[in-house]
């Protein structure tokens, strides 16, 4: 059990949401977070956030631009400290210290010097022989179905190519949480959905907690099994979207939670 204490938030409630995902890995971890606070300045962009995500969970974060979601993500990857407020980690199986956490972000950041096969080797650091490397990466790139561009240089990859060396990356390590900020943000309609049906499939598969932030309504609810809306700070809502994986595009159930999600999102506005 891993325990990040900063200055305790006075009147935290207990989190109110606990269910448990089914196939969680050994390694994933639960996530909870106790009267998180972030200000910049006079700025209080995050005011007293209370969730528990239990390990394998796949959770999306939406909101307004501006609400604080990726602020959100970069404390719970330590990238940024609250102002106040506890995180919390505690591995499935049981086991002490920080879980393993990796972040794939919008821009996949690939080293243009390296080939794709050494970039998604960078992500095991480096203290493994780079033998052992390539070859942990040619397992990964199989998985994100990239086997045969392993030596190719990134710059002679599509973004969406790209973007799945990214994840490769991040996922050679066998994380037990996934942090992704907008992955599919500067893809186009046609691959994001592909790479959508990858990250359910390999989520599926290696059982990661993952957490999403993204501006797309119907991809947090392809994906998620719960979404969460920010709004000025806190969640405005938090909604179980608790239907079997992998689902399919133009579900009319889904279409209608899709729409629950949007007057969450819109709801003051829409109202005026
Ligand atoms: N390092 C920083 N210094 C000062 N203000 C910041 C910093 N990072 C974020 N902010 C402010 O915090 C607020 C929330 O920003 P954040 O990037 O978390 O929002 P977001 O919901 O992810 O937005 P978007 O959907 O547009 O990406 C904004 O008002 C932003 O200006």
């Amino acid at each position: 059990m891993t325990v990040i204490t900063h200055e305790r938030f006075q009147g935290a409630r207990e989190p109110e949401y606990e269910t448990e995902a089914a196939d969680a890995q050994a390694g994933a971890a639960s996530i909870t977070l106790t009267g998180l606070e972030k200000s910049f300045g006079g700025n209080r962009v995050l005011r007293g956030i209370n969730l528990h995500i239990p390990a394998g969970q796949f959770v999306a974060v939406i909101g307004k631009s501006g609400c604080g979601k990726s602020t959100l993500l970069r404390i719970l990857m330590g990238l940024d400290q609250p102002t106040a407020g506890d995180i919390r980690f505690d591995s499935a199986d049981g086991g002490a210290g920080e879980p393993n956490a990796r972040i794939v972000f919008q821009e996949p950041r690939l080293l243009p010097w390296l080939s794709v096969a050494e970039n998604v080797a960078v992500g095991l650091g480096d203290k493994v022989e780079r033998r052992l490397g390539l070859a942990e990466a040619a397992a990964v790139l199989s998985e994100v179905q990239l086997a045969e561009k392993a030596s190719e240089w990134p710059s002679r990859l599509s973004g969406g190519q790209r973007q799945r060396v990214a994840l490769a990356r991040a996922l050679v390590s066998k994380p037990g949480v996934l942090a992704l900020d907008e992955p599919l943000g500067a893809l186009d309609a046609l691959t994001r959905i592909s790479m959508q049906e990858l990250i359910n499939r390999v989520w599926r598969e290696l059982g990661f907690t993952a957490v999403l932030v993204t501006h797309d309504v119907s991809e947090a609810v392809h994906l998620a099994d719960r979404v969460i809306v920010l709004d000025e700070g806190r969640t405005a809502l938090d909604l179980a979207i608790p239907y079997p994986h992998p689902r399919r595009h133009g579900n009319s159930t889904l279409a209608e939670l899709e729409g629950k999600l949007l007057a969450a999102i819109l709801g003051k506005e829409s109202a005026r």
